[in-house]
């Protein structure tokens, strides 16, 4: 594909996923070509890019191949040399220009038109996370300081925050409001230190009515950061101005933050959004489906689709979301409706993905290989710690991971009993609070198996 093809793909995208979206996400996206297989796009930050891949990752990719590129996969790479930020694209963002644009232009990273409250599906899973959410949005007394949201990928905490963002700019435009990333905290950061202007940085941030950081365990093992993270955290505390955090885990659990900051962050509210279930995930697939349908009127589709992915789609909604994309395009493509043999058809590759079983062999094969010891040894009698606490973490993720019992998992333990079992994963449960060592074990092997 030359790059007059993607100079003209572009206009097709802009259509089909908005202006605004359009000039934030996919114009500062500079086209490098294609090369076996794999469209490469250098991009201003990671963090752009990332956002990029997840959320029209998939569009990209079919709209390339529509225009009959052999392209199977994208990437997306920052150049060497210095960064320039994205464009905040002021105009797109339906903020009155009131006196706070000062440093809301100079420093908010720009909002997902898409990610509001209306369209923020609740279910039980998540329920807590918008109640609090929109307590906080609705700009009252500081009651819970920070608010802390956590979970795993594609849950919804950066469009929680959005949410806030953006009501709080419409209904409180006196207040300043700054949204980022903890890597844009850190590049912001980074940025003053090597301009001289530490002064300006400490000024601006220490002015914001409402600060949110996404994503903040991205600071962690990261020294200067995390300290200056912390005064500002601090000053903004002090003046009772509202902080906003997300992260993947719970404050307790994220490695490498000093524990100054972690307690800091564990005085407010902790929320967290658990993985959701199928009424949420049908509710989801139910709004998204109006979206789609919007940008491709002429497709039908048949009843029970959404339910059968619903059923079979458990992972996250980014991955929810990626499959009706992906099934709204293929069928435009191929110019048929979608039923339910097009979509098993299409999305064959996920649901399978989404199927997988994880077995308490694999559990067992997996710890044994990350603790560096034979699987008779974790399987068998020895009793000393170098055995015994890799067993735990199996048990533990055995107990987590499938659904077996306590008892069937003690039999597959060298036939150990069931309060062995019970006691194991326990102590588990107890050290990963307490060790963030073992924390960061359990993350990385629950990672690696259900990736
Ligand atoms: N309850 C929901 N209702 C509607 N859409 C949702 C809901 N939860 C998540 N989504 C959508 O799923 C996608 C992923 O959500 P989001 O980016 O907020 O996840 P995240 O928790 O911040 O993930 P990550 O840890 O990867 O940053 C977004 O497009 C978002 O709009």
């Amino acid at each position: 594909m030359t790059r007059d093809q993607w100079g003209a793909l572009q206009n097709t995208l802009q259509e089909t996923v908005g202006r605004n979206n359009y000039v934030n996400w996919i114009k500062p996206l500079e086209y490098s070509g294609v090369d076996d297989g794999v469209a490469r796009f250098l991009v201003p930050t990671t963090f752009l890019g990332n956002y990029v891949s997840q959320n029209f990752g998939d569009l990209i990719l079919y709209q390339m191949s529509a225009r009959g590129a052999d392209v199977r996969r994208i990437e997306f790479a920052v150049p060497t040399t210095p960064i320039a930020e994205p464009k905040a694209a002021p105009a797109a963002r339906p903020v009155p220009a009131k006196t706070t644009q000062r440093s809301d232009a100079m420093l908010s990273a720009p909002l997902d038109e898409r990610f509001t409250f209306d369209s923020f599906i609740v279910g039980k899973p998540n329920e807590l996370a918008h109640a609090a959410s929109q307590r906080v949005a609705e700009g009252g007394a500081v009651t819970f300081n920070p608010l802390f949201l956590y979970g795993g990928v594609g849950l919804g905490k950066t469009h929680l925050m959005h949410a806030i963002a953006w009501k709080l700019k419409t209904d409180r435009p006196d207040l300043n409001v700054l949204y980022l990333s903890a890597e844009q905290f850190m590049y912001r950061f980074v940025q003053a230190l090597r301009d001289k202007k530490m002064m300006d940085f400490k000024e601006l941030f220490r002015s914001v009515d409402v600060l949110m950081v996404d994503d903040v365990q991205f600071i962690a093992g990261k020294d200067s950061t995390q300290e200056e993270f912390f005064h500002t955290f601090n000053a903004l505390v002090d003046q009772n101005k509202q902080i906003i955090i997300s992260a993947d885990r719970a404050p307790g659990e994220i490695k490498d933050m000093e524990n100054r900051i972690k307690s800091r962050l564990q005085s407010g509210l902790i929320v967290d959004l658990h993985p959701t279930d199928y009424e949420l995930r049908l509710g989801i697939l139910q709004s998204k489906v109006l979206k789609q349908q919007a940008s491709y009127p002429d497709l039908e589709m048949d009843d029970g689709v959404l339910e059968f992915l619903a059923h079979r789609i458990t992972s996250n909604v980014r991955v929810l979301e990626g499959a009706l994309t992906r099934l709204f395009a293929f069928a435009s493509l191929v110019g048929k409706p979608i039923n339910m043999e097009l979509t098993q058809d299409c999305l064959a590759d996920v649901i399978r993905a989404s199927e997988r079983k994880i077995t308490v062999e694999e559990i067992q094969r997996k710890v044994a290989e990350h603790y560096n010891i034979r699987l008779s040894d974790m399987i068998g009698p020895k009793r000393l710690r170098a055995f015994a606490r890799p067993r735990q973490v199996a048990m533990w993720l055995c107990k987590k991971l499938t659904t077996r019992s306590l008892p069937e998992i003690g039999r597959r333990f060298g036939g150990r009993d069931h309060t062995t079992v019970m006691h194991g994963v326990k102590r588990i449960e107890e050290l990963r609070l307490a060790d963030p060592h073992i924390a960061e074990d359990i993350e990385i092997l629950r990672r690696s198996l259900e990736g």
